[in-house]
């Protein structure tokens, strides 16, 4: 007999529920319900303070979300989950918890546009020292890291110039030095990537993207040790954000988990031919796919990635205006930010998702003016490839 499988789809359709305890029902119920009832005034009390078990107000806790926090934690290989309004929900209540006035936070050079500004025009408000090191060389943390550091954060790969950074090297040093490693997944989810088995304490997404995967929902959900989720969910969310997620959404985002693998299957595949294809585009300055040889940190990607993901981004020969005619010019793909979407969606980060930073901080941070942000979805890939094609500049 041999051992019994585990798969990924079959833990994200079936982990933590049982229709047999559900007077049948094949799909969870939705729990929609602001409060709990207490059986006597004693258990009320005991609840609240910690001594008996059991939902008290949906802004702490509610079925549909546990069930939801529990799936999500065994996708990632964490031991809980938390469930919470959006991706910015979950790192700001992260955040809230785990620094203090006159703690740093270390934070890669490149991160998506809100998060920069929560952390440079938020937390910097609250006395807290946020400083940006180049983590795809992890020798670069050994020489910033210090006493003060309380937390390191990087998403991987990084929205929107697909940088890497290597989780367990940077995990390693981070640990030495008693800081928290907080990785943000949302591109790669944990199909691809399990950021926990490479050392980081929380891995935090926006479900607005692949994990509810159908454009429907803004939501964000976090996982990490059962002393640490807690720890955000009765501070960071209940009390300092109230970030909180809808029953309704947490629905709607275990729907889209059960189909996570056929869809990553599907956006991976058909982005790396388009990536392969635009790189060989006249026209086309520079494509910067993780799947690609000619990708700066192809050996990480190889490492640290069971597939390449959905996203890409590229660079044509005229810069911004060029990126701007192939963008208007294009007919099935839409104009749009958000990703990891069934549709495939195209924007420019310099003047949408990454307008949060200076033109000298995308400078400095990486982020190129005339940079394209491809989302590549679920439609046909001849589709796509046609759409690009006729969209981008034609040989003279
Ligand atoms: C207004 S721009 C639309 C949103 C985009 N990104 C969101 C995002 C968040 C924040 O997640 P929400 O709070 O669920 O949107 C966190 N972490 C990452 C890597 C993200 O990409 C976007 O189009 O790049």
């Amino acid at each position: 007999m041999r051992n019994r499988p585990d798969s990924f789809s079959t833990r994200a359709i079936h982990h933590g529920y049982d229709p047999m305890e559900n007077e049948g029902a094949l799909t969870p119920p939705l729990h929609l319900t602001s409060t709990f009832a207490f059986e006597t005034a004693e258990a009320g009390g005991e609840m609240f303070a910690g001594d008996r078990a059991g939902h008290i107000y949906s802004r702490i806790s509610n079925p549909t979300c546990d069930l939801l926090e529990r799936r999500i934690a065994v996708l990632e290989g964490a031991e809980a989950g938390l469930a919470l309004a959006s991706g910015m929900g979950a790192i700001t209540a992260t955040m809230w918890t785990l620094l203090a006035p006159g703690d740093e936070v270390i934070l890669d050079k490149t991160l998506y546009g809100c998060t920069f500004s929560f952390m440079q025009h938020g937390l910097v408000k609250f006395g807290v020292t946020v400083t940006h090191v180049d983590l795809t060389d992890p020798e670069n943390l050994t020489a910033a890291i210090n006493d003060k550091t309380k937390v390191v954060y990087f998403e991987t790969p990084a929205n929107p110039n697909m940088r890497l950074v290597d989780i367990q090297a940077v995990s390693t040093i981070a640990h030495a030095q008693g800081a928290y490693v907080v990785v943000d997944n949302t591109y790669a989810t944990p199909y691809l990537t399990q950021p926990i088995k490479h050392g980081a304490d929380i891995v935090l997404h926006s479900a607005t993207k692949y994990l509810g995967g159908h454009g429907d929902v803004v939501a964000g959900l976090l996982v990490g040790s059962v002393e640490l989720v807690s720890e955000i969910r009765l501070y960071g969310m209940k009390d300092m954000t109230g970030a909180v997620m809808a029953p309704f959404n947490a629905m709607l985002i275990l729907r889209g988990l059960k189909t996570l693998e056929l869809r990553m299957d599907r956006h991976c595949s058909s982005a790396a031919t388009i990536a392969e294809i635009l790189e060989h585009t006249h026209g086309v300055q520079k494509v910067w796919y993780p799947g690609l040889h000619s990708f700066e940190q192809h050996d990480v990607a190889e490492r640290q990635m069971s597939q390449f993901g959905g996203m890409i981004a590229f660079e044509l020969d005229g810069g911004l205006e060029a990126g701007r005619v192939m963008m208007n010019n294009l007919r099935m793909i839409t104009r749009a930010v958000s990703l990891g979407d069934a549709e495939t969606l195209v924007q420019h980060p310099a003047s949408m998702t990454h307008s949060t930073y200076t033109p000298e901080e995308r400078a400095i941070h990486g982020i190129s003016e005339g940079l394209v942000r491809l989302s590549i979805g679920l439609e046909g890939i001849d589709d796509v490839i046609y759409d690009l094609e006729q969209a981008l500049p034609k040989p003279l």
